[in-house]
C-alpha cells in the first residue's frame, strides 16, 4: 500500500495494544501535532486507526489557591490562632484570635465562613470557641491543594473535595479532549504486508516549507470529489443582510436616510406626535424611561405650537385633549418606542433645516418595547421608518409606495387595513402572507400624518408615513417562523449559516 509520508510515519508510530495520545505520535512521527491530527483522521477514514476521544479534566491552582498552599488556608490559621489563645477552653474574642491569626481584608471573612463549615467551632456574640477534637492539620482541602501543587494529578482526590476547592474559587477545573489511537486490524495487516511512501505528496506541510523538500516532490492531483470538512465562514447576518437590501431599495427609490438618538426626549417621540401625555403607551409599563438628565436643547417655538396643538387643537373646528401636558414629561428622556422621533426632528427642520417638497426620507433603526416576547414580538427590533412630503398627497400613493417597495423582495400580495393612530388620518395597517403557514402577519403602520402633528412642526404640505417591521419582512424572505429562531439567544445557528448569501 501506497501513503502519503506523514500517514505513513503515523501509521509506523501507532500500536495495536496501546492507546497513543495524538501528541505522543506526533513526537514519536516527528511530525507537527497538526500534521500528525490531520494524518490520524485520513488514516482513520481509511479504516487503518481507531480514535477514541476522552473528556479529560484537569485541576489546576489559582494565584489564591497557590498561596494558600505556602501560607495555609485563612480558616487553619484562624483555628490554631484560637487553640493558641486558649478558646479550645473557653470562648475568646474574636478581634483578638483574628489579630493573632494575621488575617488580612478578605481573608477574614473566608476563614469566619469556613471556620464554622469545617466544624473548627462556634462563633457566637462576638466571641470564638475552637473544638479541641478538630484536626485542622488533616484538613483534605489543604492536602488536595498541597498534591496539585506538588505537580500530582486529581486522581486520588475526593470529588466533593474538588468542587469545594472549585467554588472557592481556589482551582481551575479545565475540560480538555484527549483522543488516542489504536491500529485496526486493517491497519495492522497493511503494515506487515507494507506501507510505503507514495511517490505523489497530496499536500503541501509546514516541514516541506521549511526544509525545501517541497521543490522535489510531485503533488497528487486535487480530487474534486473527495469529503472535505465543512466550513463555516463568518458572513452577513440575514437580519443585516435583509436592513442593507431595505437600504439600497429606498435609496433606489429616491429616499435619503436620517440618523438620531435611541434615547430621547419623549418631545420628539411622542409630543410631536400629538400623542396624548396620558396614553397608555407612555404609561411606566410600556416606556423604557431612562434615569438621565432632561432634554436641554428643544427649540422654544415648537414646544409653544406642541403645546398649544394638544390643549387646543389645531384650525378652526380644532379640539384638544383638554388633559393635562407637562413640559417637563416631553423633556423627560427615554428609549424610543418608534423611530417616528427622527420623522419629527427631520421634519420640523431642526436636523437639515426646512425642507421643501417633493422630500423622501428614511431610516432602518431600532426601537425599544416592553412587549411580552412570543414568535413574532421582540423587545428591540428594527424599524423601517420612512415619509414622503408632497403637494397634494393620497392614500392611492402610500399603497403605491409599498407596492413597489415590497415588490422588489418579492411580495406580491401585501393587505391594507383600516387602523387608527392619534398622528395619522387615514391610517393603515399592512399585513403580508407567510411563505410557508400562509398566516397574515402584521408588517407595518402606516398613514397620512394629520394636521396636529404637521401645523406645530411648521409644515404646510401633504406627509404620509410609515414604520415598517423589519424582522417581519425578514421572516415573509427567510420562511422563519419564530422571529427569535433568526436573531438573539435561541437564533437557529444552522438556519443562519445555511442562509443564502446576497450581495
Ligand atoms: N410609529 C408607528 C408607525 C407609523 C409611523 C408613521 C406614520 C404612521 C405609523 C409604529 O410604531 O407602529
Amino acid at each position: 500500500m501506497k501513503l502519503p509520508e506523514s500517514q505513513v510515519a503515523v501509521l509506523n508510530a501507532a500500536s495495536a495494544t496501546d492507546e497513543t495520545p495524538i501528541d505522543r505520535l506526533a513526537t514519536e512521527a516527528d511530525l507537527k501535532p497538526e500534521t500528525a491530527t490531520q494524518a490520524v483522521f485520513e488514516l482513520r477514514d481509511e479504516s487503518l486507526l481507531d480514535v477514541t476521544e476522552r473528556e479529560s479534566v484537569e485541576y489546576e491552582l489559582t494565584e489564591e489557591g497557590r498561596a494558600y498552599v505556602e501560607a495555609d488556608l485563612p480558616e487553619t490559621r484562624l483555628y490554631r490562632a484560637a487553640v493558641d489563645a486558649g478558646a479550645d477552653e473557653d470562648p475568646v474574642q474574636m478581634g483578638q484570635v483574628i489579630g493573632a491569626a494575621d488575617l488580612d481584608g478578605p481573608e477574614v471573612d473566608i476563614a469566619l465562613a469556613n471556620y464554622g463549615r469545617k466544624g473548627y467551632g462556634d462563633i457566637e456574640s462576638g466571641e470564638l470557641a475552637a473544638d479541641p477534637d478538630a484536626d485542622a492539620g488533616a484538613d483534605p482541602e489543604a492536602a488536595a491543594l498541597e498534591t496539585l501543587a506538588g505537580g500530582e494529578g486529581a486522581d486520588g482526590i475526593d470529588d466533593e473535595v474538588l468542587d469545594q476547592l472549585v467554588s472557592r474559587n481556589l482551582l481551575d477545573r479545565n475540560e480538555r479532549t484527549v483522543r488516542t489511537v489504536t491500529l485496526t486490524d486493517a491497519g495492522v495487516t497493511a503494515l506487515m504486508e507494507g506501507v510505503e511512501t507514495a511517490e505523489t505528496v497530496d499536500r503541501l506541510t509546514p516541514e516541506m516549507l521549511t526544509s525545501g523538500a517541497w521543490q522535489d516532490v510531485a503533488f497528487t492531483e486535487y480530487n474534486v470529489e473527495a469529503d472535505a470538512p465543512e466550513v463555516q465562514g463568518g458572513k452577513t447576518h440575514v437580519l443585516r443582510q435583509t436592513a442593507e437590501r431595505v437600504k439600497d431599495v429606498l435609496v433606489g427609490m429616491g429616499f435619503q436616510e436620517m440618523e438620531g438618538p435611541h434615547a430621547d426626549a419623549d418631545f420628539w417621540i411622542n409630543d410631536c406626535l400629538f400623542m396624548p401625555q396620558d396614553h397608555p403607551a407612555r404609561t411606566h409599563w410600556d416606556r423604557f424611561a431612562l434615569d438621565v438628565p432632561p432634554i436641554a436643547d428643544l427649540p422654544d417655538e415648537l414646544v409653544d405650537n406642541v403645546e398649544r396643538a394638544h390643549r387646543a387643537g389645531v384650525g378652526e373646528d380644532g379640539d384638544g385633549y383638554h388633559s393635562p401636558w407637562s413640559e417637563d414629561f416631553a423633556r423627560a428622556i427615554a428609549l424610543r418606542g418608534h423611530t417616528t422621533s427622527l420623522s419629527m426632528r427631520y421634519l420640523s427642520g431642526t436636523e437639515v433645516g426646512e425642507l421643501d417638497p417633493p422630500q423622501r426620507y428614511f431610516s432602518v433603526e431600532k426601537v425599544y418595547r416592553n412587549d411580552t416576547l412570543d414568535a413574532t414580538h421582540l423587545l428591540e427590533f428594527f424599524q423601517i421608518e420612512g415619509w414622503v412630503m408632497a403637494e397634494n398627497l393620497s392614500v392611492r400613493d402610500l399603497m403605491g409606495t409599498f407596492v413597489e417597495f415590497y415588490e422588489q423582495f418579492g411580495i406580491t400580495d401585501i393587505q391594507f387595513k383600516p387602523h387608527y393612530n392619534p398622528y395619522t388620518e387615514p391610517s393603515f395597517e399592512l399585513f403580508g402572507k407567510h411563505p410557508t403557514t400562509g398566516e397574515l402577519i402584521e408588517i407595518g403602520n402606516s398613514g397620512m400624518f394629520r394636521d396636529e402633528v404637521l401645523e406645530p412642526l411648521g409644515v404646510e404640505h401633504d406627509v404620509m408615513a410609515w414604520g415598517l417591521a423589519l424582522e417581519r419582512l425578514a421572516m415573509l424572505t427567510t420562511g422563519a417562523e419564530d422571529i427569535r429562531d433568526l436573531h438573539g439567544t435561541l437564533a437557529d445557528l444552522d438556519f443562519l449559516r445555511g442562509a443564502e448569501v446576497t450581495y
